[in-house]
């Protein structure tokens, strides 16, 4: 049977990630437990360590967070055209404001002179009005240009973070690894994500325009008029840097409430996806009102940073109203200095120079403003660094995908039909201090025959799987698949928490079969012993499920998951008791679909049921870290 799965996903199991980690209910493995080695979490190396959440506040004393400026590594000319746009921006104002008050000295002369107007003098005021429609309007594509500049910044950097951040969470220590809460997990991946993004492609220009800007527009205001320029100088650095004592205040209430956020969304997510068992075992009201708490607790954390942020607004508005206010008073000084009417010159200074002194605060403005819509990125840093996304501030580089997509002629893919799959002397223990699971464990899974592996609960069954899916070390190379070390990419798994999307039976079988045709699903569904049945359903394979395959029962879920296994195109298939939710008879039509496989492929599974062990060619018996085979003739006869 043709089969697709063009490696869209660099992973082991025929469950797409965001099935496994994501959505898992418990985070537990493919292959289906859940406890760490030592019971802690593990680090991305694989050893058991705590997870250091980052403090955002850490770092150098300067506007911008270094960790989250890091991550903009690879999308720095991105980051210079949006900072170079909003300066370009900015500029604009103070063109603006020149021409504005240059038309202003030529309406004082037509106030002093009116006469002058009729003989046309009031021509210079028709120019300068006309300059300002043009700076409004150059500014305007300037801020078109810096809108869709900063959006392409941010959907990189979203994206690049997104990726690398499930392609992390998807490592199978990640995926063992039981102290990760999917919700949480998804928080960061989602909000805090979005967070970081407003960080980057807002923030982060708007800091460093203010860091050139302001300089700049000082210099040329103490150019004009030095005592203004000392005075606006002074007024900025209250203005930017009293806020900066606060915020760490504000940095620790924002991590606070991130992390009751994070709490809520993990209980949350959770308790829907546990929503029939806690109404089967009546703790929904418990649920509620457990809920109800954490929601309680995220307003009043909520309320409490935007307590805090106001007085980080206030401080900002301070130091901003003092500036203008030093400003008029200097302007005034020097108006009243005139006498009466002050001349067309010196109104046009005084005009210019009060308009420049509101254009310094400006940025600051800006950037108080972008402040808090990036405060959520700084607040999510910790979380997104917990599950991996920036280690050392850097965003790690992320593997080559395979895209590679079949020509349409050719079948979806063709198996190499595999020969004998050898564990030789294969040893395996959580840590030192526990007893080995599988010691010297040898014996041949051959193709041609469907292998049993048996063994009482706590044998080591699943872990024998998830050493052969490569989600523990495997010691020494001593798992082989015709004379090679056998890859994680030659198996393909159907574990006991299968997941299914929402949308149709095609769609779900689609996801890892793309080329696949129709007939290609037939041949899997007959396979995994769903065909028939399908074929009642009036809407075949556009029968549509609902999340988590909660619209059909557990034995189609699991012959639906026995199919997509199926279309894989991976020579080795491993089996949790894939009979478990199904009648004899079923049990028996899959069990024969199996056998038929079992000659293009290497196919093992873990059973203990009666009918599933009769059926096999093989059973390998797994006791006390050994493994015992027995040929069973008359199966291979049937
Ligand atoms: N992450 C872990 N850390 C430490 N010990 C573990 C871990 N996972 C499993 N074990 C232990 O390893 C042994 C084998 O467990 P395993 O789950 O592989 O058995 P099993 O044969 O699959 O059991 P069952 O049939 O009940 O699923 C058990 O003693 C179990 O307690």
């Amino acid at each position: 049977m043709p089969c697709g799965g063009h490696r869209r996903w660099p992973h082991t199991s025929s469950t797409p990630p965001w099935g496994r980690t994501l959505l898992s209910t418990s985070g537990r493995s493919a292959a289906g437990r859940g406890r760490t080695a030592g019971g802690r979490p593990f680090t991305d190396s694989g050893q058991s360590s705590a997870i250091q959440p980052t403090d955002p506040m850490k770092g150098p004393p300067m506007l911008v967070n270094k960790r989250l400026l890091q991550m903009t590594a690879g999308h720095r000319g991105r980051l210079a055209g949006v900072t170079a746009l909003l300066c370009a921006t900015t500029a604009s104002y103070w063109l603006q404001a020149w021409l504005l008050a240059q038309a202003l000295a030529a309406l004082v002369v037509l106030v002093k002179v009116p006469e002058e107007a009729d003989h046309g003098i009031s021509g210079p005021l028709v120019p300068y009005l006309a300059g300002v429609l043009a700076c409004g309007l150059g500014r305007l594509v300037l801020q078109q240009f810096h809108s869709r500049l900063a959006s392409s910044l941010g959907s990189r950097v979203r994206l690049h973070v997104r990726r690398s951040l499930a392609h992390r969470l998807l490592r199978p220590e990640r995926l063992r690894d039981t102290s990760d809460r999917s919700g949480a997990r998804r928080l960061a991946l989602s909000e805090g994500v979005d967070g970081v993004d407003s960080y980057i492609s807002q923030y982060i220009p708007h800091a460093f325009q203010l860091q050139i800007v302001v300089p700049a527009l000082l210099l040329w205001i103490a150019w004009l008029n030095p005592l203004l320029a000392l005075a606006l100088a002074l007024a900025v650095a209250i203005a930017v840097g009293a806020p900066k004592l606060w915020r760490k205040a504000l940095a620790k209430r924002g991590q606070h409430h991130w992390d009751t956020y994070e709490a809520l969304s993990a209980d949350f997510l959770e308790a829907l996806q546990g929503m029939r068992t806690l109404k089967i075992l009546h703790a929904v009201p418990r649920t509620r009102a457990r809920l109800n708490d954490r929601s309680h607790q995220l307003h009043r954390a909520t309320v409490s940073t935007m307590r805090t942020s106001l007085v980080d607004t206030a401080l900002a508005d301070f130091g901003i109203q003092a500036g203008m206010l030093a400003a008029a008073a200097l302007a005034a000084i020097a108006v009243t200095g005139q006498g009466a009417l002050p001349g067309p010159e010196t109104a046009a200074m005084t005009y210019f120079l009060l308009m420049l002194s509101s254009e310094v605060f400006r940025p600051v403005r800006d950037l108080a403003r972008q402040w808090h819509a990036g405060y959520l990125g700084l607040s999510a840093l910790g979380s997104i660094d917990a599950a991996g996304g920036a280690e050392h501030g850097k965003i790690p580089a992320l593997p080559a995908e395979d895209h590679t997509v079949p020509p349409p002629n050719e079948p979806a893919c063709v198996i190499d039909p595999p020969e004998a799959l050898t564990l030789d002397h294969v040893s395996f223990r959580y840590s030192e201090t526990d007893p080995w699971v599988l010691h010297e464990a040898s014996a041949e899974i051959r193709r041609g025959g469907l292998t049993a592996l048996a063994g009482v609960s706590g044998a080591g069954k699943s872990t024998l799987f998830d050493l052969l899916l490569g989600f523990l070390p495997s010691a020494e190379n001593r798992i082989h698949m015709d004379g090679r070390p056998l890859r994680p990419s030659d198996v393909s798994v159907v574990s006991q928490r299968s997941y299914l999307f929402p949308g149709s039976i095609r769609e779900n079988l689609r996801v890892v079969a793309p080329t696949a045709t129709e007939a290609d699903f037939r041949r899997a569904l007959e396979t995994a012993g769903l065909a028939e049945e399908l074929q009642a359903w009036p809407d075949g394979l556009d029968t549509v499920l609902s999340e988590g395959g909660g619209s059909v029962s557990g034995g189609q879920l699991q012959r639906l998951a026995i199919a997509r296994a199926l279309l894989v195109d991976r020579p080795v298939l491993l089996l949790d008791e894939p009979t478990s939710a199904l009648n004899t008879a079923l049990a028996g039509r899959v069990l024969a679909g199996l056998r038929r496989e079992s000659t293009r492929r290497i196919v093992l599974m873990i059973a203990h049921r009666p009918e599933a062990l009769a059926a096999a060619d093989t059973v390998l018996r797994l006791d006390d870290g050994q493994l015992f085979t027995t040929w069973q003739s008359e199966a291979a006869t049937r």
